[in-house]
């Protein structure tokens, strides 16, 4: 694994305050993060009058790492009060933030929420909380968190996700692997591209898990996409001992070469880590969790990307375990 990698892009100084300065007012308008029509309404409209050189720093992911980290954004550690001890109680924690993330994810494609998780928010808050020490979501600690595509199970997933950092005093890293930098033999590949095995609802969606809709269907690892390889990977939610001999020994070869080529980022304070989904696999390194209101503590956001040709057209007949991806904004 190595580190200090990642492509970084800078906001400049106009960018910065202006993202603050709207996201102030949107806040002192609405009291909440918590989103509402209006207040969605109200973040595309201040989206689309951020400066030019906010929207060049926003433009797609355009290396095969698949992802860059945007710089910039402060963060006041006292301003922003404790780590909530759990998403379920972080309410309107740094909300400020909730905004900023909203906005950037706005400039990039159309943010979206599910109602199964984190009660509907457009913005999560990944923090480690006790009693989910080793689950495979992001409220864990000690475990290593496998590398994955963000809600592989799902066909309305999203295409990048935003990981904005508010605390990271023990400097726990985010892991990423691109498919992009990977090497595989091409009967390999033409194994991973066959629709043979599902991907499960992950601990995030216990509704989705308890979905009845008859035998999963298989979904194909990888996808040749028009600028090459594409990926939707989640082994710990992959039922792989269903898989032919052949079929498992190339998905371990695949996962080994994501390891070989995983690269380590530990945010700061106002860095916001941008993912390529499709292209990208990520995860977290183990850590011990402090439990005192300084622990590690993440904003996320998922968007969409309208148009994109990352997938296979078969996934529009999937029935992603009865979930639905709520967007923000009207196409
Ligand atoms: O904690 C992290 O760095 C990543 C967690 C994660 O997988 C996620 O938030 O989707
Ligand atoms: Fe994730």
């Amino acid at each position: 694994m190595t580190t200090g990698a990642a492509p970084v892009r800078q906001l400049d100084a106009t960018g910065v305050g202006e993202l603050r300065q709207v996201a102030e007012k949107i806040l002192a308008e609405f009291h909440t993060s918590a989103t509402s029509p209006e207040l969605l309404a109200r973040v595309a409209e201040f989206a689309a009058e951020l400066s030019e050189s906010t929207r060049h720093e926003l433009r797609p992911v355009d290396t095969d790492a698949g992802l860059f980290v945007l710089r910039g954004l402060e963060v006041d550690d006292t301003e922003i009060g404790p780590t909530p001890s759990s998403w379920a109680t972080a309410g309107d924690s740094a909300a400020v933030y909730d905004i900023v993330l909203l906005l950037l994810a706005t400039v990039m494609g159309n943010p979206i929420a599910w109602e199964g998780q984190q009660d509907g928010r457009f913005v999560h808050n990944i923090v480690p909380a006790p009693g989910h020490e080793n689950e495979q979501t992001g409220a864990s600690s000690t475990v290593l968190l496998s590398p994955h595509t963000e809600d592989a199970f799902h066909p309305g997933r999203a295409h990048l996700l935003m990981l904005g950092c508010m605390r990271n005093h023990d400097h726990i890293a985010t892991t990423a692997a691109s498919i992009r930098n990977v090497r595989l033999s091409e009967a390999d590949i033409a194994l991973l591209t066959r629709p043979r095995l599902p991907i499960l609802p992950d601990d995030a969606y216990t509704e989705a898990q308890s979905y009845d809709g008859g035998q999963p269907a298989g979904v194909p690892t990888l996808f040749h996409a028009k600028d090459g390889l594409t990926l939707r990977f989640d082994p710990a939610y992959t039922p792989l001992d269903d898989a032919t001999p052949a079929h498992r020994a190339a998905y371990e070869r695949l996962s080994a070469e994501l390891a070989r080529v995983s690269g380590a980022v530990s945010l700061s304070p106002g860095e916001v880590l941008v993912v390529d989904n499709d292209l990208v696999v990520h995860g977290r390194v183990p850590f011990q969790a402090r439990y005192d209101g300084t622990d590690r503590w993440l904003k996320r956001a998922s968007v969409r990307v309208p148009a994109r040709r990352t997938r296979p057209l078969a996934e529009q007949d999937e029935h992603g375990y009865g979930q639905a991806a709520i967007e923000a904004h009207a196409a």
